[in-house]
């Protein structure tokens, strides 16, 4: 792939704090640091070549970065998600969309989105529980325990296997019992998938108290610990303890932006649609074809 570096021209005075330009697909993300003060570098991250090379007399080291996923631009990315909700609405027939993913995979921000681009209500099963209970989920853990939780969990989720046109956020734990996925199996089930450090900068973001199984009082001692760390191996180890059963839903969405994302950052909710809609796009069609081919 070539570089299109024709475009990347710049000029900087004063000192340079890193910056990342997110640009066009095949994703280029673009750094630029200081190492002198006059002449900033840039670094282009892009899939095909790792090389260094010069533009415009800026010495530029472009590191290889295999990238499968391209993404569309953000001005364009508003028409490609409605083009694919179009493609996907008749095609889905108001099937139920049940997000499956770990705590901070971003199940309610993208199930929003992507209710709202398919015509379809957002539900959020810990919502209903807290609506159903009139206490909160780290209410119910602390007084009745994480099982009778999950028995209002299942209760819930067994209450929606009529609905149609809804997209359900469950809760991170709901993969865990055996009947939940007959009561989800009436859906398409999607995984949001990333890494154990995007997941605990986001849930820190919220704040653990929230979550019981990450607030300060579950186990895993913080002692010595910054509260990061302390996240980071909890999410680690009920990520490691789960992931098998994630793997199981129909779709796998990645949450970073590349493969290689450290997870310092992940994609936009916008991104992360785009990619569930285009998959499940994929897979409708699929299906859809097999239908038409075993009728013929
Ligand atoms: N794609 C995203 N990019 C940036 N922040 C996100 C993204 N998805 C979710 N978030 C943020 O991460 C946090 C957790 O998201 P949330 O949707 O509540 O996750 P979940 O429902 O899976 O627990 C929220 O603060 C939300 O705003
Ligand atoms: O992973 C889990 O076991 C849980 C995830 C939470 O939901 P979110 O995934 O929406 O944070 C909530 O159901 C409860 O705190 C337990």
């Amino acid at each position: 792939m070539a570089l299109r570096t024709s475009t990347v021209g710049c000029r900087w005075s004063g000192p340079a704090p890193p910056v990342v330009i997110h640009s066009r697909a095949p994703r280029l993300s673009i750094q630029i640091h200081s190492t002198r003060e006059s002449w900033p570098r840039l670094r282009l991250r892009d899939q095909a070549c790792r090389k260094s090379c010069f533009i415009k007399g800026l010495p530029i080291k472009a590191a290889a970065e295999t990238y499968h996923e391209s993404l569309p631009d953000q001005d364009v990315l508003t028409e490609h998600l409605d083009a694919l909700s179009a493609q996907v609405s008749p095609l889905l027939n108001g099937t139920c969309l049940y997000l499956v993913g770990m705590m901070g995979s971003g199940k309610s921000t993208v199930g929003k989105l992507v209710a709202t681009l398919l015509g379809y209500q957002i539900l959020d099963v810990d919502s209903l529980i807290q609506d159903q209970t009139g206490r909160s989920v780290p209410q119910i853990f602390a007084e009745e325990g994480e099982q009778a939780f999950r028995d209002l969990e299942s209760k819930v989720l067994q209450e929606l296997m009529t609905t149609k046109d809804a997209v359900v956020s469950t809760g991170g734990g709901a993969v865990m019992r055996e009947e939940n996925w007959g009561y989800m199996s009436q859906g398409v089930v999607i995984w949001l998938t990333g890494p154990a450090e995007l997941l605990s900068r986001r849930a820190l973001q919220d704040g653990t108290k929230s979550r019981p199984l990450l607030s300060a009082s579950s186990s895993g001692s913080t002692e010595g610990r910054d509260e990061y760390a302390a996240t980071l191996a909890k999410v680690t180890r009920i990520l490691s303890e789960r992931e098998h059963l994630y793997a199981r839903a129909d779709l796998h969405i990645p949450l970073g932006v590349s493969p290689q994302d450290p997870g310092e950052r992940g994609a936009t909710p916008a991104d992360v649609a785009y990619r569930l809609l285009t998959a499940l796009a994929e897979r409708l069609k699929t299906g859809a074809d097999k239908q038409v081919a075993a009728a013929a």
